[in-house]
């Protein structure tokens, strides 16, 4: 069914729906873990120090943090803090969508040891979480085409609670001039200077 939106333009009333899409919407495969990836039950360090999803040192960030769970699979914990504050008491969408980019690029990065950046991410809202909760999210990957990766999860408020957020994303696999030549040279060069700001890396940054 068409709808037109509050603009006018003319949209699709699926767009919105709540059934959802196929997923993967290509035809995937799922790869064999790579020989380097971290086995399961390995806690996984920040992949960058100054990272708002997983980094120490950044103060009111996420702090996310993640274990390795099955071949395909990897859990990740997030507090919600004052600071994580959408509407009184309780988190903002964006941060939790921010939470589920992380937990699904962990999965991606450290179960394909390939860099990859977040190209569609897509999350559905169920129930609020509140200040304080712990947030549980088990991500998964779903499967490859080429260069796309695809991943999904869903979090829970707390580790047997109910599923608060859903979200699917597609990754692309990327150079690592990617970062090379869009991050901010400052910065390339305070990684080049301390490496070990970078937790996970599958080859050496050298810029
Ligand atoms: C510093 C080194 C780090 C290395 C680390 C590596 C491993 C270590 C282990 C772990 C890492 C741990 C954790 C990571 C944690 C968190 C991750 C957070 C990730 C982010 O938060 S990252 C920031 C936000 N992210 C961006 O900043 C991306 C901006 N963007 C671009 O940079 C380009 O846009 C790009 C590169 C995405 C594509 O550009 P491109 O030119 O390379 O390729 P192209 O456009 O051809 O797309 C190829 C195929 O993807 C399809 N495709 C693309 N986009 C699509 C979309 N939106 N919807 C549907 N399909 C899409 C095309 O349709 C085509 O499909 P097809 O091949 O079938 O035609």
């Amino acid at each position: 069914m068409r709808v037109r939106g509050h603009n006018g333009a003319r949209a699709y009333s699926s767009v919105v729906s709540r059934t959802p899409a196929p997923w993967p919407p290509v035809p995937t495969e799922l790869p064999e873990p790579h020989p380097d990836a971290p086995a399961a039950g390995t806690d996984l360090p920040p992949h960058y120090a100054f990272c708002f999803g997983c980094g120490d040192k950044q103060g009111d960030g996420l702090h996310l943090r993640a274990k390795v769970g099955g071949e395909h699979t990897i859990r990740s914990r997030f507090t919600v803090t004052e600071a994580h504050q959408g509407a009184p008491g309780l988190a903002h969408g964006g941060l939790l969508a921010c939470a589920f980019d992380e937990a699904l690029g962990t999965t991606v990065g450290h179960l394909l040891r390939k860099p990859a950046v977040t190209g569609k991410l897509e999350t559905d809202f169920l129930l609020p979480v509140p200040v304080g909760t712990t947030l549980v999210i088990d991500a998964h990957l779903d499967g490859v085409a080429g260069r796309k990766v695809y991943a999904s999860a869903e979090g829970r408020l707390g580790a047997d609670g109910p599923v608060a957020v859903r979200a699917r994303a597609l990754f692309v696999v990327v150079e690592l001039k990617h970062f090379l030549d869009n991050g901010r040279e400052a910065d390339l060069r305070a990684v080049a200077a301390d490496p070990s700001l970078l937790g996970s890396r599958p080859v050496e940054l050298n810029p």
